[in-house]
């Protein structure tokens, strides 16, 4: 999960977003299990893929999909070896770290969702104060500096690089830091096994969110969190499902930002109603430039560069691509002084101040 909240003002925090990665795949007749090329995830087969308990609920359509005869005993008991090999090879195998932590992800949220049902969290979000504008505190910080409007990701540890800054302290790192610093908005990510952050942190500080998102459930706990904004990883979600959570996240007030990995990724998403952020993910991808520049435009979307960001030529490089918001984690959290780390980040000072 990203929380995302925007920094707006010395009173208002930085709206926050909850972030996360992919995918699975087919049951085909002969290889039970394939991984697909680039980030595609096969939803219906995936969901199921997230927990035994659901993979043994849905056997019988398993069972269909692979052509299973019921009436053949032999047939039925290979079919059922078959399953089982199926479920220990997703179960023991994620092939990338997004796609691992995408699977502990669902196991997480159906175990929040045991103990904090949706329907509990329904009356805390009708109670909760209204959202703070995410989008707009990015657009008057572009504005404002010339620069891409800095978003602030909250992380102790990355997923793929283990602790980033022993001593990390959440709570002191926003307060004391990146708002001084000129950061428009902050991203908290939301993810205690992976980057080390609870939402006990984000509380405290006023914002929750989460990135990894996977299920409606995450959207309104986040919400009674106080996030202002989720994020999407359309790697990890069919369209269908984008879509879905883009209107319960409306519903409930909140900003998306929708992240791509690649150009098709970025062709699947610009073809969905009412997206505002896209966000383009290097750490994956690698060329901020090949984006639809026109489709981008026309929509009046802001494009966010994440990952990877460390220098000014880093920061200009994106900007010259039409960048107009960086989400910059690693290269901030490391610094001893995040508010002269995000000066030597943009080249110079980004603050009101
Ligand atoms: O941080 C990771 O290792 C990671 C692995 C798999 C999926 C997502 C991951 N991180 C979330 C992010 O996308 C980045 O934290 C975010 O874009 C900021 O990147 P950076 O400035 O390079 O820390």
């Amino acid at each position: 999960m990203v929380g995302l909240v925007p920094v707006q003002s010395a009173g208002q925090r930085l709206p926050f977003r909850v972030v996360s990665p992919s995918l699975y795949q087919g049951i085909g007749s002969v290889s039970i299990r394939r991984s697909v090329s680039g980030l595609t995830m096969d939803r219906r087969i995936n969901s199921r893929a997230l927990s035994l308990f659901s993979i043994r609920a849905q056997q019988s359509d398993l069972k269909e999909s692979l052509g299973v005869v019921a009436s053949s005993t032999s047939s039925s008991v290979e079919n059922d070896v078959r399953i089982k090999e199926w479920e220990v090879d997703i179960a023991d195998s994620p092939s990338n770290i997004l796609e691992e932590i995408t699977w502990f992800k669902y196991q997480e949220v159906s175990r929040m969702k045991e103990l904090n049902p949706l329907e509990a969290i329904k009356k805390p979000v009708e109670n909760a104060p209204p959202t703070r504008g995410f989008v707009s505190a990015l657009r008057m910080a572009h504005q404002r500096t010339g620069f891409p409007a800095f978003i602030a990701e909250v992380k102790k540890a990355s997923a793929s690089r283990g602790i980033l800054k022993e001593n990390f302290d959440p709570v002191f790192e926003i307060d004391q830091a990146y708002e001084r610093g000129g950061a428009a908005c902050l991203s908290a990510l939301t993810d205690q096994k992976y980057f080390k952050v609870g939402f006990e942190n984000l509380e405290a500080i006023r914002g929750a969110g989460g990135k990894f998102v996977v299920d409606e459930w995450q959207i309104y706990y986040a919400r009674t969190k106080g996030t202002d904004a989720v994020l999407l990883i359309a790697a990890i979600l069919t369209d269908l499902e984008i879509t879905y959570l883009l209107r319960v996240r409306k519903m409930l007030g909140l900003a998306a930002l929708v992240e791509v990995q690649d150009e098709r990724e970025m062709g699947r998403v610009l073809g969905t109603e009412g997206i505002e952020l896209v966000g383009i993910n290097s750490r994956s991808l690698g060329n901020e430039e090949a984006f639809h520049g026109r489709q981008i435009r026309e929509k009046d979307m802001i494009v966010v560069g994440e990952s990877g960001l460390f220098t000014p030529d880093d920061i200009a490089y994106v900007q010259a691509a039409g960048v107009k918001a960086v989400l910059v984690g690693e290269s901030i959290v490391k610094q001893s002084d995040p508010e002269k780390g995000i000066a030597g980040l943009f080249g110079r000072k980004i603050s009101q101040t």
